[in-house]
């Protein structure tokens, strides 16, 4: 099974993961973006934010996916993925900025990915007062910077990328107790 944990920027993605990790015996822990050794390298070039062009960020965004999917998605849907973001993340952002046709959107994801997509996705759902007490605690990323209300946007156009991509979403309070959200997730999980 390829799961994601998808939100936004502090929903408590990477907490999450880390717990779940433990709940299973060869899972395969991965993310987006950044999974892969390529990926590492996209990763630094998009969270410097360095590029002019929208386009230019999504594509490299669409670069780090298509070689996660080839080098470690594809060689594993036999085990329980578990990734941090996917091309729900790829598409949210990009539908967020405006730039990018749906269609166009969605059949770069999919000429990306070969259509492979997580079966299930767990959205970690961020209020605004909880958004801003995360942020106001860490060293925001070129990405992070664009603010609140940015970021507050990015989390509806994960609900209506899900849609698009035709993926189950699951969306859980984000501000939870941290176990008691790996619990909803692993009951899920193993339904
Ligand atoms: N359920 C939670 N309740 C309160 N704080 C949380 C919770 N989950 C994560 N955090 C805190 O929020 C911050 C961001 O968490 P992190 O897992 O890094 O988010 P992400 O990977 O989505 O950016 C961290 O300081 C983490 O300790
Ligand atoms: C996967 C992906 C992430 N992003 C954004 C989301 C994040 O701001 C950043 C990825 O950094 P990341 O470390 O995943 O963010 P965080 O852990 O703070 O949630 O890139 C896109 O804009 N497009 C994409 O396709």
């Amino acid at each position: 099974m390829y799961i994601a944990i998808e939100g936004i920027d502090t929903a408590g993605k990477s907490t999450q993961i880390k717990k779940l990790e433990k709940h299973f015996d060869n899972a395969v822990i991965t993310k987006e973006p950044g999974g892969t050794d390529v990926g590492k390298e996209i990763r630094e070039i998009v969270l410097s934010a360095k590029t002019k062009s929208k386009k230019a960020e999504f594509l490299l965004f669409l670069a780090d996916r298509a070689e996660h999917v080839k080098e470690i998605i594809k060689p594993n849907l036999d085990k329980t993925i578990i990734s941090d973001r996917s091309a729900v993340s790829g598409v949210a952002y990009a539908l967020a900025q405006g730039e990018i046709e749906k269609k166009d959107l969605l059949s770069l994801n999919n000429f990306a990915t070969d259509g492979i997509y997580p079966s299930k996705v767990f959205l970690l759902f961020l209020e605004k007062k909880e958004l801003e007490f995360r942020l106001s605690q860490k060293k925001l990323d070129g990405i992070e910077l664009r603010g609140v209300e940015y970021l507050l946007n990015i989390q509806n156009c994960i609900i209506e990328a899900a849609k698009l991509l035709n993926i189950e979403l699951i969306t859980i309070n984000a501000a939870k107790n941290i176990d008691e959200i790996t619990k909803e997730i692993l009951n899920n999980i193993k339904k």
